[in-house]
């Protein structure tokens, strides 16, 4: 069953046409990947999912309802949770506080703080939750800003380059994070350039190039492809 239908969409910014004629279905329970060159309208198509954009042509349906006119805040009412590519946790708090913020009046009691003890474990954050966020490292503080996604109990987790920055120790942990949460039946789609990353998460990968869709299936079928291997992901790896 599909989560995500995005038909026919396009976005032009003037002159410029950053996607065009889009149609890219999520599946309810893969995890997939949006990847492509720089420049290949991957950020734009992530924003017109979750509605920073309005799209010039085309719809978007989430769970068989026409939301294209819907504005972010609905579009988190109804199920989607998004990770933008800068983290943006609360610096000043500690981080267990951060997780309260996310988890807003959802739980009360002993609950809520069961629910709290469950992610930070999960993001691997027990032994530093009363430090400041803004002493976690880099990476750390991705994963806080995930569990403050997760905290929404999301259907559908977007995440665009979810790894910038990371060690490849990192940049792993954070893959093994999101297969966790993927078998507990959340759908997740990542926009990503680490293609050591996609191998490790994917299900299924599109390929988007000068803002349209180039190839898509399994990440071993888009590498036996031999013109997305050399054009395209020769250059995904080099950046
Ligand atoms: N707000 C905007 N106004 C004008 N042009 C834009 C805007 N956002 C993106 N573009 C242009 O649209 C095209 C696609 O950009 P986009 O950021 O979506 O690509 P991308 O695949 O995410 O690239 P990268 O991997 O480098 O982040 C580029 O030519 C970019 O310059």
């Amino acid at each position: 069953m599909s989560l995500v239908e995005v038909k026919g969409v396009s976005k032009r910014f003037g002159g410029l046409t950053a996607v065009s004629g889009v149609d890219l279905t999520v599946n309810a329970g893969e995890i997939h990947c949006l990847i492509g060159p720089n420049g290949a309208g991957k950020s734009t198509l992530f924003k017109l999912i979750v509605g920073l954009y309005p799209p010039t042509e085309g719809s978007i349906l989430f769970d068989t309802v026409d939301i294209t006119a819907e504005r972010p805040y609905a579009r988190v009412q109804r199920g989607m949770s998004i990770k933008m590519q800068a983290p943006s946790v609360f610096k000043e708090l500690p981080v267990r506080q951060n997780i309260q913020t996310a988890l807003q009046e959802r739980l009360s009691g002993s609950e809520r703080i069961a629910e709290e003890d469950r992610l930070l474990t999960l993001l691997n954050l027990a032994a530093d939750c009363d430090k400041l966020a803004g002493a976690l490292s880099h990476g750390q503080q991705q994963w806080l800003e995930i569990g403050m996604a997760l905290a929404l109990k999301p259907q559908l987790l977007l995440l665009d380059e979810p790894t910038a920055g990371m060690s490849p120790e990192e940049t792993f942990k954070t893959g093994e994070l999101i297969r966790s949460f993927n078998a507990e039946g959340m759908t997740v789609l990542v926009v990503e350039h680490d293609m050591a990353f996609v191998r490790q998460v994917a299900q299924r990968v599109t390929v988007l190039h000068l803002g349209r869709i180039f190839a898509r299936g399994t990440l071993d079928s888009i590498l036996q492809d031999e013109k997305v291997a050399e054009i395209y992901l020769g250059k995904t790896h080099a950046h």
